[in-house]
């Protein structure tokens, strides 16, 4: 049963409030002053407290912050909405305005515990992920990736730029996740930007921001991804596909923490933490020229290198297990499991790719697989040494579509069509009109 404290010092108010929400089947204790609550005992012990903002001795703004962790609803008449803003500001979870109705309030109440049940469950669940996994989300058991780990611990917390290397898909963004959400800064935003994707044109535009009439097209003024990032974090992830002239400017910024858009001549104040990634040997295209050593210097000041995935085999089926579940949850699909040749063939294979082609390979299987087993010819891989892994990279989840509904539609409803594919009958429909996969009707 959840427990609310009611600090009001007109009785009546009170005793009528009390009433009314134990009749809704909660504790309920009063108090007439903020003092009072506290001889009472520590406010931690409620789940949840309803004060008047005026109070005689200290007033309602004051135990906003006593209360901790425990949510505090305002009562504030009419006249006194600027008193009510302030509370909001200062932590109040809702207020209700005075003389209030009946059901307002009981709504209100009930509103708040809801919402803090739902935060401690939360708070519950994310200390059961990190008890599970070391650092949110990213499997690893083997000797790199307990160093990795440490690593993280270690240099999350602190503002120090990190420099984060592997080859494709071992990972590099989720350990920047990773070191955002360790970090003070994990409330600001993280920025990710693949400096591959942006056209090189576009890139110092994109990354700076530009003025107005800054160059041809610029109508109006625009901040760019850097500014975007400030009190937070800026993931530049193949920082090596970086023009020259954008280097320099990003050497600016961390030199300076300002920011100078192109074509303006005031500088910002940005506040950012820098975290670069790259599949490529930095120091190799220093010598060639196209790194700039001052920026490598500056960024380099704590690597994390990541292994590839046919470094880890230790890890395989831990890995390939929680990629199972990943993938059957995201596809709506019951809990699958690895047959034994399957998991035989996942040690054995190569994994050019890495964990991304781990977990596409997991992905299509659960798409393609009937049962709760995944064989290995549901993962289709061939042997260890030269499977054309990479032809099979390149079919798209669309084409895979087109041909699970060939395949499937004419023994399957619909309705079933849509749930094996982990998607709604509509968002199927919406789908074959857009690749143009009308419906075959069956012969007979
Ligand atoms: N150790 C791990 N545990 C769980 N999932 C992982 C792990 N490593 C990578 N993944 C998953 O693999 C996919 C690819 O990872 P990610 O995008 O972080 O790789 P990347 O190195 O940044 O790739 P790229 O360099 O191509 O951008 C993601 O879906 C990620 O969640």
């Amino acid at each position: 049963m959840a427990d609310v404290l009611i600090i009001e010092d007109e009785t009546i108010i009170r005793q009528a409030i009390m009433r009314l929400l134990e009749r809704d089947g909660l504790h309920v204790t009063g108090a007439e002053s903020v003092e009072e609550a506290l001889a009472n005992g520590p406010l931690s012990h409620h789940d949840l407290i309803v004060a008047d903002i005026r109070l005689p001795g200290r007033n309602g703004m004051d135990l906003i912050e006593a209360a901790g962790d425990v949510p505090v609803i305002i009562m504030t008449s009419y006249a006194s909405v600027r008193s009510a803003v302030d509370a909001m500001r200062r932590g109040a979870v809702d207020y209700i305005p005075k003389p209030f109705d009946n059901d307002e309030l009981r709504m209100t109440v009930e509103r708040a515990l809801r919402e803090h049940t739902l935060q401690r469950q939360n708070a519950a669940l994310r200390a059961q992920i990190d008890a599970d996994y070391p650092v949110t989300g990213i499997v690893g058991h083997c000797a790199p990736m307990q160093g990795v780990f440490e690593r993280i611990n270690r240099v999350a917390p602190t503002d120090t730029t990190v420099l984060i290397l592997g080859e494709s898909g071992t990972g590099k963004e989720l350990v920047a996740r990773s070191l955002h959400e360790q970090s003070h800064r994990r409330d600001g935003p993280l920025i990710a930007v693949n400096c591959a994707s942006i056209p090189e044109t576009l890139i110092e535009a994109e990354l700076f921001g530009h003025e107005k009439g800054a160059f041809t097209g610029a109508e109006r003024a625009r901040e760019g991804l850097v500014e975007a990032a400030n009190g937070g974090t800026l993931f530049l992830d193949e920082i090596a596909e970086l023009p020259t002239a954008a280097q320099g400017r990003l050497l600016r910024v961390l030199q300076e923490s300002e920011i100078r858009r192109v074509g303006a001549s005031q500088s910002r104040r940005v506040d950012i933490r820098l975290i670069a990634a790259t599949h490529q040997d930095l120091p190799a295209l220093i010598r060639v020229g196209d790194f700039r050593d001052d920026l490598y210097f500056r960024i380099n000041v704590m690597e994390i290198r990541l292994p590839p995935l046919r470094e880890r085999s230790e890890d395989l089926p831990e890995l390939a297990q929680f990629l199972l579940e990943k993938a059957c949850r995201r596809l709506n699909r019951p809990t699958m499991a690895f047959s034994k040749d399957a998991l035989v063939q996942i040690q054995a294979h190569h994994w050019p790719g890495n964990v991304r082609e781990l977990e596409n390979v997991i992905e299509r299987a659960v798409i393609l697989t009937d049962g709760s087993e995944v064989s290995a010819s549901d993962l289709a891989l061939k042997d260890a040494d030269g499977d054309p892994a990479a032809e099979r990279m390149d079919l798209s989840l669309e084409e895979y579509f087109r041909a699970f509904v060939r395949t499937h539609e004419a023994a399957l409803t619909e309705t079933e069509l849509a749930k094996r594919l982990g998607i709604s009958r509509k968002a199927l429909w919406e789908r074959r009109q857009r690749l143009g996969l009308q419906r075959r009707r069956q012969a007979g």
